[in-house]
């Protein structure tokens, strides 16, 4: 990853305030080629938002979001042809069959790769003479993924794609995502509850907590860099160590390294899911 090249896409002081409720409280963010950014929060923490502010789906309210070099507000149709977008809740496209429904969406993308599309139906066994709206949750799902996908955009952005997935359509996708993005020099900004998905893919992890960027490191260094502690008898707090949560004694922290241990009556590594719920305890 070069980073003195430009990100795909970048988060500048970005706060949003939506009546008196502030969704994203002065975020910094940058993501670039070859990234697979999982996003991680609570139920309201402010992902969705994030993500509609990428896009200019929604206004920022104050910092700025630029996606491929333009601001997210401005999008120019040649750099909206390069972004890949899948919401919470698709989509559209009742009355069509899926065929019909494929054959539209792609028509306004000249990148269009039919071999992928083929194959992505073939995976998702989604038949092409059925209704949209006939189709599970799930197989909708698929069908907005291919649809987002198929022109391997520079960006793609998924709110909750897999929720509705089964465990192995979920496992297919999620490794195919990360291919795509390292093939194709693109970037994925994802969000999903289900950390081991996240642990297994991303290779950066962004944690949200009320608005508020906490933890954006690569998932290697989360690994590596988070503890919990705890220090002994009348030791101070180390200036690296940043504290995330503490609770009594035990501290959760970040930036830990193997000088710190001696300083410690105890030290426990944590996985994704812990470190979410000590993070939130
Ligand atoms: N259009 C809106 N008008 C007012 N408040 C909103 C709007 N959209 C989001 N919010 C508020 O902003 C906060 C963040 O919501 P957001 O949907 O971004 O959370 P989230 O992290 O995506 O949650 P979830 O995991 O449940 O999808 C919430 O408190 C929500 O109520």
């Amino acid at each position: 990853m070069d980073h003195n090249e430009q990100p795909i896409l970048a988060f500048q002081h970005l706060s949003k305030q939506f009546d008196d409720q502030l969704a994203i409280d002065d975020l910094s963010m940058a993501l670039y080629p070859g990234m697979v950014v999982g996003l991680l929060g609570q139920n309201g923490a402010g992902k969705s938002t994030l993500m509609r502010c990428a896009l200019g789906i929604v206004d920022v309210s104050q910092g700025q979001v630029s996606l491929l070099g333009e601001s997210s507000g401005e999008l120019s149709s040649k750099v909206k042809e390069r972004l890949g977008y899948v919401p919470q809740q698709p989509f559209g496209y009742e009355g069509f069959t899926v065929e019909k429904a494929l054959q539209l969406h792609r028509s306004f993308y000249p990148d269009w790769d039919i071999k992928l599309e083929q194959d992505w139906l073939a995976r998702f066994e989604l038949e092409g003479k059925k209704q949209v709206q006939r189709l599970s949750v799930g197989q909708r799902q698929s069908l907005a993924l291919i649809m987002a996908m198929a022109y391997r955009p520079k960006l793609l952005i998924l709110d909750e794609p897999v929720a509705s997935l089964d465990p192995i359509a979920r496992r297919e996708f999620m490794s195919d995502l990360f291919d795509l993005a390292l093939d194709s020099g693109s970037a994925v900004l994802f969000s999903s509850h289900i950390t081991s998905d996240l642990e297994r893919v991303a290779s950066h992890l962004a944690l949200m907590k009320k608005g508020k960027l906490v933890i954006f490191k690569e998932i290697d260094r989360v690994r590596e860099e988070i503890r919990l502690i705890t220090l002994k008898a009348n030791q101070s707090l180390p200036n690296e160590l940043l504290v995330l949560n503490q609770l009594g004694e035990q501290l959760l922290v970040d930036n830990y390294h193997e000088g710190i241990a001696p300083l410690c009556d105890a030290v426990a590594s944590v996985n994704l899911e812990q470190l979410f719920m000590e993070l939130h305890r």
